[in-house]
């Protein structure tokens, strides 16, 4: 599905309008009415009377026609203008001047003077994907006695107050239990914490066309089931050919865990193996191998020499090296630790190796103390699977520096370093070198424990190494992830989910 900015929709408005003609009122009526719709559909004819805050612009304008078709449905509505609007300009005014011969009852707003028991619910018409920064003056007010008020909030395309591009929120902003999105998903919608205050979202049709989105370079995307399987060929990837065995489905090299993450390792292990990879290869530093020796009965544990330290820290890249030869792919960093000199023995690796890579945690964390500048491109594919944490090291911004623009840095960094960029977290985003972003919806906050990565690293790793173009690995196995968490939470609360869970529910 597609998920567009503020500034592509307008242009999809402009589109629709000036170059196939249909006019843009008649959006506008199929906009209020969709509104009107869902409304009725989640009030149902219990809570009846219905106040609609309008905004000067569009937005506001596309209120007073659902405020029209849920009084047509039997709706007691009252129109609230946020300021005069005597004063209103283009389609605003027209539908003002409806509403007075309709008739619709409305009143210009009075700060403090609303008295809001009169109402069920309220229709949040104030701004749309027009609004520039915080709200202000009256249209500050009036979000905040909104939200007071404690009534189930319906946002017409996207809470007023909502940054329509990167899901960060103003002061004030709208809370909604249900937002309805006008033609196509906006990214503010589809992140947090927008995803938060708009509540459900549910995307309805208004006439422009959805192909249009194509033709303007739209390169956002949700992740549906039906796209999953038919985009993503994740139905074929489940279909195993019968006359297979385990060379067909690939060789996987994991280099992971040490003496006090040795768990990371045996996650990501286990993981790679349900993921449905036909040979995994362990290496891990030899102290530790003795006792982890059965822990993972269908991997092969390759220990490496570690002077008895049970860590990396001895073990020369040149070992490592050559077990990548005969291997399909390879996961790097879960559990590794830190020790003086990696980020040069990680870049050696970098080099000298010619699988396709998958590089989690401490990995990330190597790289990230050479700087921000980029490592140069490998011959072989790399994906990348920082939590927003280790995002912001890589690219030298802070955490929330990362968060504010989720959809935005991604983009941003995937195509600069040429690599394929998992960021995780609530609505984790997928980032690929030639532009296109993924955001996945499956998932839950009882995954956000740990070894979700480890077990995540595993799952990618292992579809690299069955012959998956990079994208389809990290996109599949984002969703797949994420998808386990939802059956795992199916079955028990949702905070007593472990990272083990997840393999199972694979
Ligand atoms: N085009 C079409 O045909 C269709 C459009 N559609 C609908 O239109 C919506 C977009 O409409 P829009 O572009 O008119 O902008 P919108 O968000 O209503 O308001 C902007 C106005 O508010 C003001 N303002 C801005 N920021 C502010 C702030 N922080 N605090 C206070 N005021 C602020 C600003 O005024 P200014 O400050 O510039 O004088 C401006 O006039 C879209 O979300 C969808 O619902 C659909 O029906 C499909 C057909
Ligand atoms: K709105």
């Amino acid at each position: 599905m597609y998920v567009v900015t503020a500034e592509e929709m307008r242009e999809l408005d402009r589109l629709t309008i000036e170059q196939i003609g249909i006019p843009s009122l008649v959006l506008m009526e199929n906009a209020g009415r969709a509104v009107a719709e869902e409304v009725f559909r989640a009030a149902g004819t219990g809570r009846t009377r219905w106040g609609v805050l309008v905004g000067k612009g569009n937005n506001g304008a596309d209120g007073v026609v659902a405020a029209r078709h849920l009084q047509d449905a039997g709706y007691d509505v009252q129109l609230l203008y946020v300021e005069d609007p005597s004063l209103w300009k283009g389609e605003s005014a027209v539908q003002r001047d409806i509403a007075v011969h309709y008739p619709l009852r409305s009143e210009v707003y009075v700060p403090g003077a609303v008295d809001w028991s009169r109402f069920d619910g309220l229709i949040d018409a104030l701004l749309g994907t027009g609004s520039r920064g915080a709200p202000r003056g009256p249209y500050a007010a009036i979000i905040e006695e909104a939200n007071a008020s404690g009534l189930p909030i319906a946002a017409v395309d996207i809470p007023s107050g909502l940054n329509a591009n990167t899901g960060s929120l103003n002061k004030p902003c709208i809370h909604a239990f249900l937002t309805v999105a006008l033609a196509f998903t906006k990214r503010g919608l589809e992140q947090f914490p927008g995803a938060e205050a708009a509540g459900q979202v549910i995307v309805r049709r208004i006439g422009i066309p959805g192909g249009l989105a194509d033709k303007l370079g739209v390169s956002t995307f949700t992740l549906t089931a039906e796209e999953m399987d038919e985009k993503q060929g994740l139905d074929a990837f489940r279909k195993r050919r019968s006359d297979s065995h385990k060379g067909s489905f690939g060789h996987l090299l994991i280099a992971a865990g040490s003496r006090t993450m040795s768990g990371a390792g045996v996650l990501c292990t286990r993981a790679a193996i349900h993921g449905g990879c036909g040979l995994v290869t362990w290496a891990l530093p030899d102290r530790i191998s003795g006792p982890l020796t059965g822990l993972v009965p269908e991997a092969m544990l390759q220990p490496m020499e570690d002077n008895g330290h049970g860590g990396w820290s001895a073990v020369a890249a040149e070992q490592l090296i050559p077990l990548t030869e005969g291997k399909e792919a390879m996961v790097l960093g879960p559990g590794m630790g830190r020790w003086d000199g990696d980020t040069l023995w990680m870049r050696a690796v970098w080099d000298q190796t010619d699988v396709p890579l998958v590089v989690d945690a401490d990995g990330l964390n190597m790289m990230a103390s050479s700087g921000t500048k980029p490592w140069p491109t490998r011959k072989a594919p790399v994906i990348l699977t920082p939590h927003p944490g280790e995002m912001a090291r890589l690219a030298g911004l802070t955490t929330a520096e990362v968060q504010a623009d989720r959809i935005g840095l991604v983009r941003a960094f995937a195509a600069e370093r040429g690599v394929t960029l998992v960021l995780k977290g609530a609505r984790t985003v997928i980032a690929t070198p030639d532009g296109k972003v993924y955001i996945n919806r499956t998932g839950n906050s009882g995954m956000a424990k740990g070894g979700s990565g480890d077990v995540l690293a595993g799952l990618i790793g292992s579809l690299l190494a069955q012959g998956l173009h990079p994208e389809q690995a990290a996109v599949i196995g984002v969703f797949l992830h994420g998808q386990a968490g939802d059956r795992a939470a199916a079955d028990k609360p949702s905070y007593a989910l472990t990272a083990s869970d997840l393999i199972t529910y694979l």
